[in-house]
């Protein structure tokens, strides 16, 4: 539906016929379609050779993300665009940052900071507890507590758990919801080789300043600032982090890697690596600037994504007690102190299935699961031209009954314990190649250490306000409007 919407601006145009009809718009228009809008091409995919292709093999071709918000000018040219982050950065812009990001979400950083993570669930089922009355309670809100409150611990140095009672999440929340599709933008969809002079023209519009999204980078800045004070209060003394680290160990200043702050500040040093892929040499020293950039992105990027992942999850649970009660057992057969480890959560076989069946059946970034066309190339027989912008129907490949059978469309956590092989494009609600979502393990283990502490307390039921359906909404990922679910307490 949000595509199809999408489509309404531009004239559509059948490139290629589908070879056998898939669900949602590819079941109409087949694997490989294109639309116009305004004057910029979109190819919306769910061919899988050809997202290979393009995500991986062709990633010199397609480095570059399409982005909803079109009012910027050339994100590879830092005078022209002086701040970038991750999810919009391009080029070597971008390898610097990912090189920058990457050593944050290895399994070694993820174990030192799952105990803040824990803690917050830990409130969080403090809260539930407080609620459980026999009515049906709507699971999403918790869950996007929840995980604003762990991103703000981890990603902005956020001292305690403010679960319910933080400050920033209601303007988060609207980022999710609100359209894009304002005078400016169109004018840039119309004249795309204008972008950054309409973005000068519109310099006052709400949509150009940043709006709600200015409000959370400035929140952002002012707590990475606060934070990176604290911590580099001798650093600009020094020269190098060994002489930081040895300085703040004589002021008494702790070395510990509490949050991303602190692994972004501990990680590198002030040596320039060679890109191979670019052919140049990127700057590892960390700036204010990178920092403040990357917590930004890790706040939008990774609040709403396991919040709906989680309330997914939930709804399809509470939907199948039979496979609830399987997830159950094998809870209690592997986490056996009070405590869920991260090692604990590698362990639980049958969860992951279901959060990866969730994800499946509800894929939810699939509007990051893009990219534009930087050199003109051939792919699938296709000439695609640069500036041509790349969609992928993530919900026809997660639905497609020719991939996943004719249950494609049950919610089946078995068909992961022994997979059949399949083509490694036919799951990808994190993306694909090496712009794949960077936060994809937190997530992950986001997910199973808040489940199965649920799970090991509470049934999950359906009751008279269960959604039969769910209804989904927005406009950048794809949120439930609620869940409504009803817990029951084991003990
Ligand atoms: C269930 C949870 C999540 C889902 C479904 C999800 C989904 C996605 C998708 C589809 C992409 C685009 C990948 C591509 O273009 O190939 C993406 C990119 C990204 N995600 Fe996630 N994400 C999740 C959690 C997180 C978390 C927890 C974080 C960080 C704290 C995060 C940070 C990012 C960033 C920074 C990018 C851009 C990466 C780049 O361009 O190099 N995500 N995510």
């Amino acid at each position: 539906m949000i595509r199809l919407a999408t489509m309404t601006l531009g004239l559509l145009f059948c490139i290629k016929e589908g070879h056998e009809k898939s669900i949602a718009v590819g079941l109409i228009f087949g694997k490989i379609f294109g639309y116009m809008e305004g004057s910029v091409p979109v190819l919306v995919i769910s061919d899988l050779d050809v997202i290979q292709e393009i995500f991986v093999r062709k990633f010199d071709h397609f480095y570059a993300r399409k982005l909803t918000n079109m009012l910027h000018g050339d994100m590879e040219n830092s005078t022209e665009e002086p701040i970038v982050n991750l999810f919009v950065a391009r080029g070597s812009r971008w390898k610097r940052l990912r090189a920058l990001a990457s050593p944050v979400f290895t399994v070694n950083s993820l174990k030192k900071i799952h105990p803040t993570m824990e803690d917050s669930i830990l409130v969080m089922m403090n809260h539930l507890e407080q609620n459980v009355n026999g009515q049906g309670i709507n699971i999403h809100e918790y869950f996007q507590e929840l995980t604003y409150d762990v991103i703000s611990r981890l990603a902005m140095g956020q001292p305690d758990s403010q679960l319910f009672n933080n400050p920033g999440i209601q303007v988060t929340k609207a980022v999710f919801m609100r359209t894009h599709r304002v005078l400016p933008w169109y004018l840039a969809v119309a004249f795309p080789k204008y972008q950054f002079q309409i973005k000068k023209l519109f310099i006052n519009h709400e949509n150009v300043r940043g709006g709600d999204i200015g409000q959370i980078f400035m929140f952002c800045a002012k707590s990475v600032m606060s934070r990176l004070q604290e911590r580099v209060s001798c650093f600009a003394r020094t020269n190098g982090m060994g002489v930081f680290q040895a300085e703040n160990a004589k002021l008494g200043v702790e070395n510990t890697e509490r949050d991303f702050i602190d692994m972004f500040l501990n990680f590198y040093s002030e040596t320039a690596v060679e890109d191979t892929e670019f052919g140049t040499a990127i700057e590892k020293k960390v700036n204010a600037e990178d920092v403040i950039g990357a917590c930004f992105v890790f706040l939008l990027a990774g609040f709403d994504t396991t919040a709906n992942a989680l309330a997914y999850a939930a709804f399809l649970l509470a939907r199948h007690p039979e496979k609830m009660r399987l997830a159950q057992e094998e809870i209690e057969k592997c986490c056996l102190s009070e405590s869920i480890s991260y090692d604990d959560t590698t362990k639980l076989k049958y969860l992951d299935s279901v959060v990866k069946e969730a994800l499946r059946l509800y894929p939810i970034g699939w509007f990051a699961c893009s990219r534009e066309c930087v050199a003109s190339t051939d792919v699938g027989g296709i000439r695609i031209e640069k500036g041509t912008m790349i969609e992928v129907d993530v919900m026809a490949v997660h639905r497609s009954k020719e991939i996943w059978g004719d249950d494609a469309d049950d919610f089946n956590p078995e068909r992961w314990l022994n997979p059949k092989p399949r083509h490694t494009m036919s799951w990808i609600p994190f993306g694909a190649g090496n712009r794949q979502c960077v936060g994809l393990k937190l997530g992950m283990s986001e997910a199973k250490t808040t489940l199965a502490h649920l799970l090991r307390k509470y049934n999950i039921r359906t009751g008279p306000d269960t959604e039969e359906k769910l209804q989904l909404l927005g406009c950048t990922t794809t949120s439930p409007k609620s869940v409504t679910i009803y817990l029951e307490p084991r003990f």
